[in-house]
């Protein structure tokens, strides 16, 4: 479940939420990090050339100002990425790939958000916060395009600059714009000379690292910085589904879309033959192996990706969530796959099905931090205290699945976040509590996750990012999973 606790969007530049950072100064008036050269911890380049680079549209100026408009919608205005499409008319105005163009550069920026901040203060004479709004957001678009998306510099700079030239609010601003963005375009060192984490509000980047290490900060980072991809799951036969859609049948399963399709106007939307799910939020379901006739509960369910992946495989699935309006949206997915399961609207940590189950999954709410790329303005609106209320929920939760389920049933237990507290400690203390043994996820189960299972037989979805061919990366979304057998 996202976490959006705290309120507005990432805030302008130098709101308190921000850094405690790279500029500020410490007590004894020392700079507390230096921005200046190389990084001792920024990884190598990351890959989002590979992914983009020349293939943008060669659009024009309208596109770069929508997405400056977007920008401005979610940083300034605290909406999030739907309502702020909803409510710009210069987005409105767009038509076909030029409303892609203006979605993905807006949604790169703030993927990247902090890092390109940092890199265009070391540009400016002055805070960020004493720029217009409308001149800022151009250029962190401009900037986007430049570091993020890899877009040829003279098309993102001449876009750009004319954006701010015809957009009343920033046309003051078409000087500086020019002269910034050209600066960027020669001198991306600014950017890339900083770690990848850079990404994120301090506060966060240090949690990340201290809970899981420098290097695999700096990967989940990098990992935010692609556009994420559209993976579908398929009823049957993933081959020939990805040949259908054009896609790419990926080792576990799933079918990665090409970027840019228009979801309902595929084949087999209408049919109910896929749904749309992250190819890492397929896993815990497939760790169950055959599901036929077995009676599962799904505890915490909706919108019903992981019951619908039961059900299509013959599991007697009652789905069960707090929500019921966001039970609705199980009930409206199963319509259109043509699938079976019972719906309970209740809070899992007291309902008790009147007979137990002989499996549960347990996706339990959590930070959900490992599904930022998705909703990277969620990095500014969450607070580090609030990431600590989820463990005890969880083990909660854990301790409801025992009482549900027979003995010798298998738990799925799943979280869409890294962090170890949320992840492998709740599992570890159900095992410590005697109630339960781990069964440790084998390789073979997870193709293309081989390098991911940890010490304990967990899994902890991310990519590994030292192999030769960066564009062979399974990219996903966070997910740790483990899988316990009820004593
Ligand atoms: C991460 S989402 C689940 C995603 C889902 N399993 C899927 O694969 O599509 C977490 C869900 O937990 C539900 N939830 C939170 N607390 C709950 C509780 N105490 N009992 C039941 N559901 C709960 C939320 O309403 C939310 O829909």
């Amino acid at each position: 479940m996202n976490d959006t606790s705290s309120g507005k969007g990432p805030r302008s530049p130098r709101g308190p939420n921000r850094r405690s950072g790279p500029n500020s100064q410490n007590s004894s008036g020392e700079r507390t990090r230096s921005r200046s050269g190389k990084n001792p911890r920024s990884k190598p380049q990351d890959n989002s050339t590979k992914r983009t680079g020349g293939k943008l549209p060669q659009n024009g100026w309208q596109s770069r100002r929508a997405a400056a408009d977007i920008l401005m919608r979610i940083v300034h205005e605290g909406a999030d990425m739907d309502e702020a499409l909803a409510s710009s008319k210069f987005f409105d105005e767009l038509e076909g790939p030029d409303r892609g163009f203006a979605r993905a550069i807006a949604s790169a920026a703030l993927r990247a958000f902090g890092r390109i901040d940092d890199a265009l203060e070391t540009y400016l004479d002055r805070p960020l916060e004493k720029i217009d709004p409308a001149v800022l957001s151009l250029l962190r678009v401009g900037c986007a395009q430049l570091w993020v998306l890899k877009a040829p510099s003279y098309a993102a700079v001449d876009a750009t600059v004319e954006a701010a030239r015809q957009w009343k609010p920033a046309s003051r601003g078409g000087g500086m714009v020019n002269a910034i963005l050209r600066r960027a375009g020669r001198e991306p060192e600014a950017y890339e000379s900083l770690p990848a984490s850079r990404i994120w509000p301090d506060w966060l980047s240090e949690r990340f690292s201290s809970a899981l290490g420098e290097e695999t900060t700096q990967n989940i980072a990098m990992m935010q910085m692609l556009e994420p991809r559209i993976d579908l799951t398929v009823k049957s036969d993933p081959e020939a589904w990805a040949q259908k859609l054009e896609g790419t049948a990926l080792p576990s399963g799933s079918v990665r879309l090409p970027t840019g399709a228009s979801l309902t106007e595929l084949e087999g939307y209408v049919e109910g033959e896929w749904w749309v799910q992250d190819v890492a939020a397929t896993l815990p379901a497939q760790l169950f192996g055959d599901v036929k006739g077995l009676s599962i509960g799904d505890l915490c369910a909706a919108p019903g990706g992981k019951t619908m992946q039961l059900a299509s495989k013959g599991a007697k699935v009652t789905a069960i969530d707090l929500s019921e309006q966001r039970i609705e949206k199980v009930r409206e997915n199963l319509e259109r796959t043509g699938l079976k399961a019972k719906t309970q609207v209740t809070d899992a940590r007291h309902w008790r099905p009147a007979e137990p189950f002989d499996a549960v999954l347990l996706d339990a709410p959590c930070s959900a931090l490992g599904t930022l790329r998705r909703h990277p303005e969620g990095a500014w609106r969450r607070n580090d205290k609030g990431l600590d209320r989820y463990s005890g929920l969880q083990i909660k939760l854990v301790q409801a699945a025992y009482d549900m389920m027979k003995s010798g049933g298998t738990m799925l237990y799943c979280v869409c976040t890294p962090l170890p507290a949320e992840g492998i400690e709740v599992v570890k203390e159900a095992v410590d509590s005697g109630k339960w043994i781990s069964k440790p996820i084998t390789p073979e189960e997870v193709p293309g996750y081989e390098h991911a299972i940890d010490d304990f037989g967990g899994l902890l979805s991310l990519p590994k990012f030292d192999i030769e061919n960066p564009e062979d990366l399974i990219t996903s979304d966070v997910f740790y999973m483990a899988r316990l057998e009820k004593v």
